[in-house]
């Protein structure tokens, strides 16, 4: 199915897909981390005698993702960046990076950790993320709806509709706060209870993510449950490995958004399908963790010949070197979609996301100028 290019109009195709303003519904904090940022940080505590420099080196540098590789790497990952003053960091640098290539809403999700020897509670973690969110300097952060005007829409242009003017980019960002499922029953409603305090600071939902291979849904399903009690949306990570007992379990549980979706059978495509719940399709991710045997038979192909409702996402862009831009490159080359196609798939998009409706009509009068630009042609 995959489309040839000639040089030329793979690059202005790649600048397109960079220029579409794109909506960003799955990204892990911690997987959305510049490799620059962490040899850098590798490099520090390598100096202090904290790690062996070398050793992280490499497995950064790897480019062999699997499954059970991508969590000893969030380990070593972890390592590094848990400190307040580098969750911070990490934040701002990742909320920068994503408006750079034009994503004009985020929801970037995070797994709110305890650390007692670095003096870190899952609220003082929050805080640290909330303070790199409020640090970024070259772009306008709408953390808050104040930052609308009365009538909905957004006081400043993001970048994608200033047909170069030099005005501030602009990124919409909400949190997800992910229950990882190394977690305990009572470890998972702490972080359900510490959204719902910090539903005020641009906290729109819960995630629950972590490796596959591990933990019981049944763990996790009284928090969840909470959740959905309190009409907070709920996303999750479905599916990766093959879990029929969870699989069923999750479609019955009917979460807002589910992630992945790589290894369903028959029957559970049929109860997907029919259930309308919107998919994060994660396209390199799957790949490289082996969720799909390849681009060209990924489920994508599927889902939106059915008219799924999808939306494409990055998953962990740091660790997987890609990009939401890129994300919608592979769709245009492996699968032929068209400009106005790739255009109409991030517009839908918008009515996926968690935040309130003043923001998505905000981000559909994004789409509309976009469009009046030429940009949907
Ligand atoms: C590759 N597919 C995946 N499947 C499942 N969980 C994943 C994941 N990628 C990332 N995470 C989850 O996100 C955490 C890192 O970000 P935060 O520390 O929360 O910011 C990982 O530890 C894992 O729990
Ligand atoms: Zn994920």
């Amino acid at each position: 199915m995959g489309t040839e290019r000639k040089p030329e109009a793979e690059k202005e195709m790649r600048e397109w897909c960079v220029a579409l303003p794109k909506v960003e519904l799955h990204a892990h904090l911690n997987g959305s981390v510049r490799n620059s940022t962490l040899l850098e940080l590798a490099k520090q505590l390598g100096d202090k005698g904290v790690i062996v420099f070398e050793d992280f080196k490499d497995v950064i540098m790897k480019n062999s993702r699997s499954l059970p590789e991508c969590f000893k790497l969030f380990d070593l990952f972890h390592i590094l960046t848990t400190d307040h003053d580098t969750v911070t960091r990490i934040t701002k640098e990742v909320v920068g990076d994503f408006a750079a290539e034009n994503v004009v809403y985020l929801e970037i999700r995070t797994t709110p950790k305890n650390n007692e020897g670095k003096g870190m509670t899952k609220r003082s973690y929050m805080n640290a993320v909330m303070k790199g969110l409020k640090s970024v300097e070259d772009v306008d952060v709408v953390l808050y709806d104040s930052n609308l005007r009365t009538d909905g829409t957004l006081n400043c242009t993001p970048m994608s509709d200033l047909a170069g003017e030099m005005k501030k980019k602009k990124i919409y960002v909400k949190l997800l706060l992910s229950i990882d499922r190394r977690e305990t029953t009572s470890a998972a409603l702490d972080t359900v209870n510490l959204a719902i305090e910090m539903k005020d600071q641009g906290v729109v939902g819960i995630d629950l993510s972590g490796n596959p291979a591990i933990g019981e849904w049944e763990t996790y399903l009284p928090a969840l449950k909470h959740a959905k009690e309190l009409g907070v949306p709920i996303t999750v990570h479905c599916g990766e490995v093959p879990n029929r007992k969870e699989i069923q379990a999750v479609l019955d549980f009917c979460p807002q958004r589910l992630g992945h979706v790589c290894c369903l059978d028959d029957e559970e495509w049929k109860k997907l399908k029919s259930s309308m719940i919107p998919v994060e399709i994660c396209l390199t991710s799957n790949v490289m963790t082996g969720g799909t045997p390849s681009l060209e038979l990924h489920h994508f192909a599927d889902l939106y010949n059915a008219k799924h409702p999808l939306s494409l996402c990055t998953d962990d862009s740091g660790l997987f070197s890609t990009s939401l831009s890129n994300e919608y490159y592979l769709v245009a080359s492996t699968f032929g979609l068209s400009k106005a196609e790739l255009f109409r798939l991030a517009q839908g998009a918008v009515e996926f996301v968690f935040a309130d409706d003043e923001v998505k009509k905000s981000l559909r009068a994004v789409f509309e100028r976009a469009a009046a630009n030429g940009l949907a042609m």
